[in-house]
């Protein structure tokens, strides 16, 4: 399966999410009255953030650079429009402002990462914790709790301290286990006694895949033949290597969680995990073994280590020998390490059997034996955000779950991002009309009701995390793209201004 989709459809007439089924007894008409008391008491609701695409002061507080600060600057060319997250939104020096405006909407939490080379500015404990970074965090998560925000906190969100890819190439090297579980426990030490949700890492498939397949996030690695201009790297074994060593860290931390910290913190912890919702492009045979295929490529690859100690047996046939295998001890420890399952969930591709052509060489790309795509004769699964790969596919984050729960136990799941994107173009549009961002109040409400039409057919979902609090540095599309249910004026002071469905979560909250 592949994260990057086919362009060039015409889009479908879209049916509005009308439905009459009843939703918890009252009986709607239409997603519209849809609101807070639709869901379980208790489910959470909250936006979501990471360390590099928010905070800035990349070069101060004690911070060292991590492998997406030398990616955005030795690489400029690789980002939309050469930017970097030097600066960010600067929520580093304006969190109590971001606090007030999430407090102020009605969200009762907010998802951030800590920045590792923030913590350990040489990537290892035995370089020294850096106070300035230890500090940082503590006010931000103590103004979170003073507000009666809970903390979600992912661990690693792609952004590896530079100098443990320098030492020994990162995620690629089984020495980075001893070091990601080092990391984990300063953090559970030093915040585990307030922070009582934890998250791993985020979306293992898009660093291994897009960082060592594709090669357009950092590290940039990829086979010669990809078009990407890597510096180096191997797209048919890095990203399995890369995998394999980001479960090995992910059991090791939540091993050590649960060995001497979970009794008496009392919290919890998981890993977050992203896939599109796959159809197949025909009923056929073999289209409906690409979709499984597909499914296992993207979301199995962790969620079978994760829920029976071993990789998809798809997996293991079509990638073989270049496939890592666990040991006994290893796959024990996998097995079952997590107490939730944080869930990506942007959009949804057809799935097409395709034969290996001959000469074609072996990779990730291929191994899957399977194309996706966007459209099915010419029409569209789904209209366009501002990004090619993101179609808008509301049901598809009903199927996905109800998969989910058949296929891995009934795991509880957060859905820990969902979000559409704007241009950033405000040459054309000025801010006042890119505050009207009617599609993306259409965008979340309509996952919201399928989301509550899966917890009624009982998934067992606890939560819900908009992607994103603020327009922030979205990776290699810099700043040209936006995600924010606020909007950030990048010209003028990075200041922060409601858009319509900053204003909509509000009201969808209040009741
Ligand atoms: N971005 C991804 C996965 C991905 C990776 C490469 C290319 C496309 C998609 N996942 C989540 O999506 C969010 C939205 O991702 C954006 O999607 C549109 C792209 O144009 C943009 O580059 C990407 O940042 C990120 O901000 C989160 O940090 C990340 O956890």
């Amino acid at each position: 399966s592949s994260l990057i989709v086919i362009d060039g459809a015409r889009v479908m007439i879209n049916r509005s999410a009308r439905d009459t089924t009843a939703i918890n007894g009252t009986t709607s008409s239409r997603a519209s009255s849809l609101n807070r008391r639709s869901f379980p008491a208790g489910f959470i609701f909250g936006t979501a953030s990471s360390a590099y695409q928010y905070e800035g002061a990349a070069n101060e507080g004690g911070r060292t650079p991590s492998i997406w600060d030398n990616y955005a600057h030795q690489f400029a060319n690789k980002i939309a429009d050469h930017s970097n997250g030097d600066v960010a939104t600067d929520s580093y020096h304006r969190y109590k402002e971001d606090v007030k405006i999430m407090k102020d909407l009605g969200f009762e939490a907010y998802r951030i990462s800590i920045s590792w080379s923030r913590i350990l500015p040489n990537g290892k404990l035995s370089g020294g914790v850096n106070k300035e970074g230890v500090k940082y965090y503590n006010n931000l998560i103590d103004e979170l709790l003073t507000n009666g925000i809970q903390p979600f906190v992912t661990i690693f969100h792609w952004d590896l301290p530079q100098a443990l890819e320098a030492e020994y190439k990162g995620f690629l090297n089984p020495r980075v286990v001893s070091d990601f579980r080092d990391y984990a426990e300063v953090l559970f030490k030093e915040f585990g006694d307030k922070v009582k949700n934890w998250i791993t890492i985020n979306e293992p498939l898009s660093y291994s895949a897009a960082g060592y397949a594709y090669g357009y996030l950092a590290p940039g690695r990829c086979s010669s033949w990809v078009p990407m201009n890597c510096t180096g790297g191997d797209s048919s074994t890095e990203p399995y290597i890369v995998g394999h060593h980001i479960l090995l860290s992910h059991s090791a931390a939540v091993d050590l969680y649960k060995q001497k910290y979970q009794a008496r913190q009392k919290g919890q912890i998981g890993i977050t995990l992203v896939s599109p919702w796959v159809i197949p492009y025909t009923n056929s045979t073999e289209n409906r073994n690409a979709q499984a295929r597909s499914l296992d490529f993207s979301l199995g690859w962790f969620f079978e280590p994760l829920t029976s100690g071993s990789y998809p047996q798809s997996m293991r046939t079509l990638v073989g020998k270049r496939l890592p295998e666990f040991t006994k001890q290893e796959s024990e420890k996998i097995r079952g390490s997590f107490d939730f399952i944080g869930m990506n969930y942007y959009t949804a591709s057809y799935a097409v059997d395709t034969p290996l052509f001959g000469f074609a060489p072996r990779s990730y790309m291929t191994d899957s034996l399977l194309n996706t795509t966007d459209n099915r004769n010419g029409v569209s699964i789904g209209p366009k955000g501002a990004s090619s790969w993101l179609n808008v596919y509301p049901k598809g984050i009903y199927d996905i779950l109800s998969y989910i729960k058949r296929k891995y136990n009934d795991p509880v799941i957060y859905i820990t991002e969902n979000g559409i994107d704007e241009l950033n173009n405000d040459k054309v549009l000025p801010p006042a009309e890119a505050l009207q961002d009617k599609m993306r109040i259409r965008y979340h409400r309509r996952h919201l009701y399928y989301l509550q039409k899966a917890i009624r057919d009982g998934v067992n979902v606890k939560g819900y995390f908009a992607w994103s609090l603020l327009d922030n540095y979205e990776w290699t599309s810099g700043y040209t793209t936006r995600f924010g249910l606020f909007y950030v004026d990048f010209k003028n002071g990075l200041a922060r201004y409601p858009k319509q469905s900053a204003k909509w979560f509000k009201s969808f909250l209040s009741q």
